[in-house]
């Protein structure tokens, strides 16, 4: 595979939902299930709506299926700021009867979506709010860019502790949300899975450094070109030994794709899983085409080296869908991608840019 990438921003491709559909719809007792159970992202206008009109019915987010993904931190944290919350047949029912107040907000794990939350309904409520074990994600940091750009005051995004100073006087602002890192070490995996080469535009290292350090540990060659990253293997790729974590360590969201790397590599690997506790559904799937895997608990037990050979397969969610293009890349013969529409969450015209850099991949339906 040889060719030349670019990125999209971050909260154009992970919240794609978000920014399509109107807050109407997502409240709406008529929008089906199904529907929501595909956005994560529908938690997070709870804050933004409870902040703009002091009530807010949103859906019971749902998300990929790699857990059972609880929003009790979200909902903890904005009744401390002061919100009434309740469960309605499958609805978070929220209001402010007397505004939100600023306050200490200890969060028992550094999730992602509840320290957005927190950060947002901060941005609204009078004084100051404290977050503790906030998470470090640069999306987190890049959502209070957003912030401050439109008139937040915001300080220590990206840390543990952020302070939000309150009664945010809007403005409106442009932001450019960052490249997906996620998008990114998924065409990286592309480029070392296939032995080929490829530049991926716009790609940041100082966001990628945990993936790039697997990278170069399964001998896989990353290095800055003036326009982002270059991913090159030329020589065997070896086994190594991943764990996800929170951020700066190893992204879950790119647990599936190095799992179908470790594959095709000479030796063995293992993967741990320690942020989600069902995220290994693309494990049979890749079994299917020939992989040797062996789950245990949270880890897996790649023993690579076995030849992969086509078969039809069916995608469970956004990162197990392009782990097995990706082993599909490689394998001998066709392989057939059955519910492929989970991809299109996380990744604009994937077939596209596969196949502009020499992948044989077509889509069948739309
Ligand atoms: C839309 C979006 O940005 N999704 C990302 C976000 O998801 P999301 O924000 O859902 O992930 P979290 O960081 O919240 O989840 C981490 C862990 O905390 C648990 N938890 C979370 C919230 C809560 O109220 N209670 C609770 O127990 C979860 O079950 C999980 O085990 O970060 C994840 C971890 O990097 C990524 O995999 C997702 O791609
Ligand atoms: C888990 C993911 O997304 P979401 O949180 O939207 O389910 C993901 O991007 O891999």
């Amino acid at each position: 595979m040889l060719g030349v990438i670019a990125l999209h921003g971050a909260q154009i491709t992970r919240t794609a939902h978000s920014t399509t559909i109107d807050p109407s719809a997502i409240v709406s007792k008529e929008t089906s299930y199904d529907t929501v159970r595909r956005m994560r992202a529908t938690v997070l206008v709870l804050a933004p709506l409870l902040a703009r009109f002091g009530h807010a019915r949103v859906s019971l987010p749902g998300g990929c299926a790699i857990g059972a993904r609880p929003v009790d931190m979200h909902i903890k944290a904005l009744a401390a700021l002061g919100a009434d919350i309740a469960i309605e047949n499958g609805l978070i029912v929220a209001q402010t009867p007397n505004g939100l107040k600023g306050t200490r907000i200890v969060l028992s794990s550094p999730s992602v979506g509840a320290t957005e939350t927190v950060m947002m309904a901060a941005c609204a409520a009078k004084g100051e709010t404290e977050i503790l074990n906030a998470a470090r994600e640069p999306e987190v940091a890049d959502l209070a860019a957003c912030l401050s750009a439109m008139g937040a005051r915001i300080e220590g995004a990206g840390t543990h502790r952020i302070l939000i100073d309150g009664d945010t006087q809007w403005r409106p602002a442009k932001h450019h949300g960052i490249p997906d890192r996620i998008e990114a070490g998924t065409y990286a995996v592309a480029a070392a899975i296939t032995g080929g080469q490829l530049e991926l535009i716009h790609a940041r290292l100082e966001n990628l450094a945990s993936v790039v350090q697997a990278l170069e540990a399964m001998g896989v060659s990353v290095w800055p070109s003036d326009r982002g990253l270059v991913v090159s293997r030329d020589g065997p790729l070896k086994g190594a030994d991943i764990t996800t974590e929170p951020y700066p360590g190893f992204p879950t969201d790119l647990q599936a794709q190095f799992m179908a790397l470790a594959c095709c590599a000479e030796g063995a690997s293992l993967v741990r899983e320690t942020v989600f506790e069902n995220r290994f559904m693309h494990v049979p799937e890749l079994i299917r085409l020939g992989a040797n895997i062996t789950l245990q608990g949270t880890t897996a037990l790649v023993r690579g080296g076995a030849p992969l050979k086509g078969a039809q397969v069916m995608a469970t969610d956004l990162r197990a869908s392009v782990s097995l293009v990706l082993a599909a890349l490689v394998s001998q013969g066709e392989t057939i991608v059955n519910r492929v529409y989970h991809l299109d969450r996380g990744y604009e015209q994937l077939d596209r840019k596969l196949r502009l850099c020499g992948a044989d991949i077509e889509r069948l339906t739309s």
